[in-house]
Parts: C-alpha cells; structure tokens; sequence
C-alpha cells in the first residue's frame, strides 16, 4: 500500500467500519451458536465466500493470493528437510493444527446437515489466508473461542517492516478497525505496519516471507545442541540431576552480540565440577543459584573459561551445520525446482536463514574469544 500524500506521525491510515470485518459477530450471524474457534471457522466461511461467484465479497476474496508455496508448511520435502531444526518441528505442529482444525470443521459442517463440503486443499488455503492475514481485535469478546481474530478487507494488504511504528485496535467510538501510524511516510513511499517482534524463522513460519536485511530479532535456539551436551559430557546421574535443577529446556539462545541468559546458566551448571565430596558440589550449586538471582555475576573464573570453550564448541557445531546445509540447497537443481515445484523465493529464503545462523555464530565465537583472553 502506498501514500498518496504525506503522512504525519499519529495519523490514521486505514479505518475499516465493522460491517467490512469478518469477526465473531458476522460469523454467529451466520452459523448461530457452534462448537468451533475463530480460525476454523473463518477459514471454513472464506472457503463458502470463495466458492460463492456472486458472493458480495467478490473483490476482496479475489485478490487473495492465489498460493503459499513460500510458506514452509507448503515446502517439499526436498526443501523442508533442510530447515533448521526448531523450525522443523513447529513447522510440523503447524501442519497437525491445519490437519485437525480441518476435521473439526469438516465433522462441524456433518454435524449440521450441511449439504455441502470442503477438500483439504479448499480449507488448507483458506486456513492460511486468514493464518497470514487475520486482525486481532482489541476488544474483548468471550464469545470468540481460540482468540477473537478477525479478517479485514483493505487493511490486510499492508505489508510488514520491523522497524514501522503504529498504534491499531476497534474504536468503539467510531465503530471501526483503525491504523494509526507513528511513522511519517513521504507521498509515493510504501506504508507498512509491524506484524510484531519476531525473527525470520517465525516470519518465514507464519508469513511465509524473511526480512532481507538486519532484523535486530533474529537469533539461534541451540535448545538441542545445549540438551545433548549435558547427557555428552555429564554419567546419566549427575545428568538428570543437573537437568532436573533447571526445570525447563529451551530458550537457549544467542543473537548477535548476545548470549541469553538461560543459556549462561544451563552451561554454568554444566560446567560445574571437580567437587570431590557431596558437600562441596552441593556449595558450587549454592553458588550457582547466587549467579541465577544476580547476586553475583559468575561462579568462578574457571568456571566461567569453561562456559565459554563450551560455547565455543557449540557455536563451531552451527557453523559447521550450517555450511553443510548451505552445500546442500546448493546442490538442489533447475530440475528439482520445476520437479517439486519448489518457489525461488521459497529456496532463496531458506539459504538465507542459515547464512544468517552462520554469521551469529561467528559472531559469537568472536566475542567468546575476546572474552576468554581477558580471563586470568
Ligand atoms: C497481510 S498480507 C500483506 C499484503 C500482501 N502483500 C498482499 O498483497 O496481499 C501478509 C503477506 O504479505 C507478504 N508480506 C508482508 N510483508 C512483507 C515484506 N516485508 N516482504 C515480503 N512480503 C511481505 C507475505 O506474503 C505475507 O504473508
């Protein structure tokens, strides 16, 4: 979407009236009372408007997009083999969701009499288009199961940049969805909204698209590479032990120049050893729990040295990974492109993902050096 004039900060660019949202109330109006969440069932009435020539949504429900060959829940298996792993596996939940929401939706329609049906592919697309494009209102509404998501002629076709400012919401005053822009944009300039705080990996997962340049939310999960490391290096006892002290896996992670601090205290708790008697470890898990409450920055500085050569090992792993899986893509062919019908920008986007995932790595092995010659 493009200004046509200058746009000041704190303008509204887009108001769209209830009556041009497909929301909870349209639907109850509808289906009347129903089992279903929101999702489901938007995708299941954008599947009846989409089949619906003379439907009065014709316009809008026309300039959906045709495909979602760039959404990873669309890639063959060519492709989605080389996705990095957390991707893989939510890509994977995301696909048991679309699967069971369509069964749900079509024992919805049985459960009715409804003469008519849907196919998977009818309800895939339309499950995604509402998935890429969907509004959350901001008001509350107990009836909306699942989130009280609707969808929005007009605003939908804004496009995302991670650095656009805006304030969005119903205006119950004036009864419409509205945008307002804390960005000024300049007459002919693309306009943008921000879809939230979030990394390529969700971007691409969600939305199908990666930001080409820096987006300052990207980062590595080294949520496996962290978990195998302690049943590596620890016998099976001390490695449930030290397991069950941190409770929850995840949210291992490093960005660029950045080192999470759940993951400095996983691999702090790792690195603790050399403790002869029972007494003395349980003190080093004591002084462990000192560096979790920030009452002191580190357990010790031998401790510490070996955090960091952990790290490091970690860090050459996703390297190493990474240039394995670079090799790999490249290796797919024009062939295989038109064989599996793989997207340009599908491919495009996953070898960026890992020249990213490479870069952070290196980045961080870098400062990690930096960092070790400054321990005595
Ligand atoms: C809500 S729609 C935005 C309008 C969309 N471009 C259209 O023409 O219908 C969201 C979709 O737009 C595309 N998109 C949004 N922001 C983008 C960006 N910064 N770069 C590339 N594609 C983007 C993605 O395909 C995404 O799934």
């Amino acid at each position: 979407m493009m200004a046509t004039a200058d746009i000041e900060p704190g303008e509204i660019i887009v108001s769209v009236p209830k009556k041009f949202l497909i929301c909870n109330e349209t639907l109850q109006k509808t289906y009347g009372q129903h089992p279903l969440n929101m999702h489901q069932l938007l995708a299941l009435h954008i599947c009846f408007l989409k089949r619906d020539p003379s439907c009065w949504w014709r316009p809008y429900i026309d300039l959906l997009p045709s495909h979602f060959n760039t959404m990873p829940v669309k890639y063959p298996k060519i492709l989605a083999d080389h996705l990095p792993a957390s991707l893989k596996d939510e890509v994977s939940q995301q696909m048991k969701k679309l699967e069971s929401d369509y069964t749900t939706a079509s024992r919805f329609l049985k459960s009715r009499n409804m003469n008519e049906s849907v196919t998977y592919e009818e309800y895939e697309w339309a499950w995604l288009c509402v998935n890429t494009r969907c509004i959350h209102m901001s008001t509350m509404d107990a009836t909306a199961k699942g989130g009280n998501i609707a969808m929005a002629i007009l605003l939908d076709f804004l496009n995302h940049s991670s650095t656009a400012k805006i304030e969005s919401g119903f205006n119950v005053r004036t009864q419409c969805f509205e945008i307002r822009t804390i960005t000024p944009y300049k007459k002919g300039e693309q306009i943008f909204i921000n879809y939230g705080p979030h990394d390529n990996l969700a971007i691409l997962r969600e939305y199908g698209f990666i930001i080409p340049d820096q987006n300052d939310f990207n980062f590595v999960s080294l949520d496996k590479e962290v978990w195998s490391l302690f049943d590596e290096m620890e016998t099976t006892r001390t490695s449930q032990l030290k397991k069950a002290i941190l409770e929850k896996e995840g949210d291992y992670s490093i960005k660029k120049h950045e080192i999470s601090f759940r993951l400095l205290s996983a691999l702090r708790l790792l690195a603790i050893d050399g403790a002869n008697s029972r007494a003395a470890l349980d003190q080093r898990y004591l002084e462990w729990q000192d560096t979790i409450l920030g009452e002191t920055d580190i357990i010790s500085q031998n401790n510490e040295r070996r955090v960091l050569i952990m790290l490091k090992s970690l860090c050459e792993r996703v390297i190493q990974s990474s240039s394995e899986e670079k090799l790999e893509l490249s290796k797919i062919t024009e062939e295989d492109i038109i064989k599996y019908d793989i997207h340009n920008y599908a491919l495009t986007f996953v070898k960026q993902i890992w020249r990213e995932t490479e870069e952070i790595a290196r980045l961080t092995v870098l400062d990690i050096e930096e960092k070790l010659g400054q321990i005595f």
